[in-house]
């Protein structure tokens, strides 16, 4: 260990989580776990807005911010100036770590988690990765080499990890995801009814223009239904005006700080197949229509949305083939098939990892 002072068996943890939702709320989970256990827990996060705006409510924590990093997609000049800022946010988390006085580091993903865990091997810390994706990303499978351990939310990212180190944890579901309220109070909250059929749509953090636009056509053809849609922050203002008035049974939310009643009062989502979204989906056993993101990496969000469509949890959708008419027939299938419903829902269910979070702190706990 390097400075600080602690209690006998009590860890010093850093968490790297920052640059998307998607990373950052896994770490949450983590370091709420970790803090319950008794360890000293601090998240590292990036300078990005969206970070700030998603770490806010957990003032609880401990957060430091360090620089975004991503990786120009080919080689060209773009290296010198990403490889000048790797090697001094390299230098900011390496002070960083000393003056906390780091036991271990675990990476949530992404070029950002990076210099954390190689700082931190460099120190002499114990070293973690966790990918929630079904295809690895490339920051990941990179920083897996600088790792003890390297554990993952799906079984199927498994094959691109050789050796013994790989263990399969699922991806964990921050605390408050982990015990919603009732449906009638989360109605009362968002000014619905609980006794009506609500679909919840979600853009994920990039662009969601087209699909938004999609689900405001389906929504005027569907008046019994209700609607709480999370535009993002940029499209927010153009969905309202192609909205118009709905009576209150169609919610435009720009970003939602309180996912716990939204999950609550919902029976089937569609959305973008980020991991972090499946997984708390599945934690609640929510039936879903997956539109993966078609410019994500790798098209990595299809294979996400492969493993729930395989498992008959949800239906998977491309966003060039869909339109209002296919989501109307695909939301009607699965609201008003009580059967469909409540199997989409199982299954989804099954796919849920309960204690992902304790699996992730166990592994570290273990050293
Ligand atoms: C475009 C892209 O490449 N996105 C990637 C990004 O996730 P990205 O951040 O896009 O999306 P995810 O679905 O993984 O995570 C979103 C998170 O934000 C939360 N949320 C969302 C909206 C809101 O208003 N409030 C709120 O709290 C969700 O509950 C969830 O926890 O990293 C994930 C994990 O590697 C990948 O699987 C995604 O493919």
């Amino acid at each position: 260990m390097v400075g600080g002072e602690k209690m006998e068996n009590q860890k010093k943890v850093i968490v790297a989580c920052g640059g998307t939702g998607g990373h950052l709320f896994p770490g949450v989970a983590v370091a709420q776990e970790l803090k319950q256990r008794g360890h000293e827990v601090k998240l590292l996060i990036s300078e990005k807005k969206v970070d700030a705006e998603a770490s806010k409510k957990y003032g609880d924590l401990d957060f430091a911010t360090v620089p975004a990093i991503a990786k120009p997609a080919t080689l060209s000049l773009k290296m010198i100036p990403f490889l000048w800022k790797f090697w001094k946010t390299k230098a900011k988390c390496t002070q960083i770590l000393k003056d906390f006085g780091v036991d271990a580091v675990i990476g949530m993903g992404g070029f950002t988690s990076m210099p954390p865990v190689i700082a931190g091997k460099k120190l002499g810390a114990k070293t973690y990765v966790h990918d929630s994706n079904a295809l690895p990303g490339k920051a990941n499978r990179m920083t897996a080499r600088w790792c003890d351990a390297v554990l993952l939310g799906l079984e199927a990212a498994k094959e691109y990890f050789g050796g013994s180190k790989v263990e399969i944890t699922g991806t964990p579901v921050r605390e408050e995801l982990q015990n919603i309220p009732s449906r009638e109070e989360a109605a009362k909250k968002l000014d619905l009814d609980p006794a009506k059929k609500t679909v919840l749509v979600m853009g994920g953090s990039q662009g969601a223009k087209n699909l938004n636009s999609l689900v405001v056509e389906a929504s005027k053809a569907m008046p019994d239904i209700q609607f709480i849609q999370i535009t993002g922050n940029l499209d927010h203002d153009r969905v309202k005006d192609e909205l118009g008035d709905t009576g209150g049974r169609h919610k435009l939310i720009a970003f939602c700080d309180d996912m716990a009643s939204v999950y609550a009062v919902t029976d089937v989502v569609v959305m973008r197949s980020g991991a972090s979204s499946l997984s708390e989906i599945s934690y609640l056993g929510l039936a879903s229509i997956l539109v993966p993101y078609p410019y994500a990496a790798d098209d990595h969000q299809t294979k996400n949305a492969e493993v729930f469509e395989k498992a008959e949890a949800a239906l998977l959708r491309q966003e060039r083939e869909l339109d209002a008419g296919m989501l109307v027939a695909d939301l009607s299938s699965i609201l008003l098939e009580t059967e469909k419903l409540v199997n989409m829902s199982a299954a989804s269910a099954a796919l849920g990892v309960k204690d992902a979070a304790k699996r992730v702190c166990n592994v570290i706990e273990k050293g």
